[in-house]
């Protein structure tokens, strides 16, 4: 960087921490989980913090389900991964689905707060960073475009976004499409849900070249049975992909049903 690029830098910073601090000023800092005051946008408060149940080690290393114990004896299959391995490689989330993540994601997904996404990224970066490491590039989990129209955006791809840029990979915007307008999976049983989401996903001819031999780390913001990331990650396999990796905001640890 020149003197003169260096100095531009500075006064470009020095401005947007001016623009910032106004900004705090009429709109205070909340917590990204329960709307209470925090000392840094997009941030949480030290109640929701402690009381969002983070997925950390010892956990499955295919379904990423936390184990209550550390038996020290080396990375264990969960049974349900012996019993019933998912059709993509490896699952990581930040928290349990519990009231702190499923506030978040209702909130973004539900209530138009978009700008929840980056800090919801952030921790997803932390959670999926041996997943994000072995990738070549980040596909979303897309919405048929009904779905799309009435939502007017794509909660994965706001998580998606911001990873992909922080890790350097590609994002692939149109890797994947879904091109059956299945029902929401709220309300499914775990066959159900598998059943809902059968054929609904394909890669575009357009797109193989792109994805071939790569290795694909698909997020989304929720896991529940797996099954939308099964049938996503089986139509990317399809399409070339040699790997996919799943990386979501939150896992509910015991989907009924
Ligand atoms: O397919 P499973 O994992 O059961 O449910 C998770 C899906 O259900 C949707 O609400 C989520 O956005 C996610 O795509």
């Amino acid at each position: 960087m020149t003197p003169r690029q260096g100095a531009g830098a500075h006064a470009f910073a020095a401005l947007r921490g001016l623009a910032r601090g106004a900004l705090g000023l009429v709109y205070p800092p909340t917590c990204a989980g329960c709307g209470g005051a925090t000392a840094d946008s997009g941030a949480l408060c030290p109640a929701c913090w402690s009381g969002m149940r983070l997925i950390e080690a010892p956990l499955c290393p295919r379904y990423g389900t936390p184990f209550a114990l550390d038996l020290g004896i080396g990375p264990l299959l969960s049974p349900r991964a012996i019993a019933d391995p998912p059709v993509f490689g490896r699952a990581r989330a930040v928290a349990l689905y519990d009231e702190v993540a499923r506030g978040l994601v209702h909130r973004l997904k539900y209530e138009d707060r978009l700008d929840l996404a980056g800090a919801m990224a952030r921790m997803m970066l932390g959670s999926g960073r041996e997943l994000v490491a072995e990738a070549d590039c980040v596909v979303a989990v897309p919405l048929h475009r009904w779905r799309l129209w009435r939502r007017r955006f794509n909660q994965a791809a706001l998580l998606a976004r911001p990873i992909a840029r922080a890790a350097g990979l590609p994002f692939e915007a149109r890797a994947l499409a879904r091109i059956r307008a299945t029902r929401s999976q709220v309300g499914l049983s775990r066959a159900g849900r598998a059943e809902n989401l059968q054929g609904a996903f394909r890669v575009p001819d357009t797109q193989r070249a792109r994805l071939q031999g790569r290795r694909v780390l698909l997020v989304d913001d929720v896991t529940t049975t797996g099954a939308t990331a099964n049938a996503a990650a089986r139509a990317l396999l399809r399409g070339g992909a040699a790997s996919v990796d799943l990386l979501t905001f939150a896992l509910v640890g015991d989907p009924s049903g």
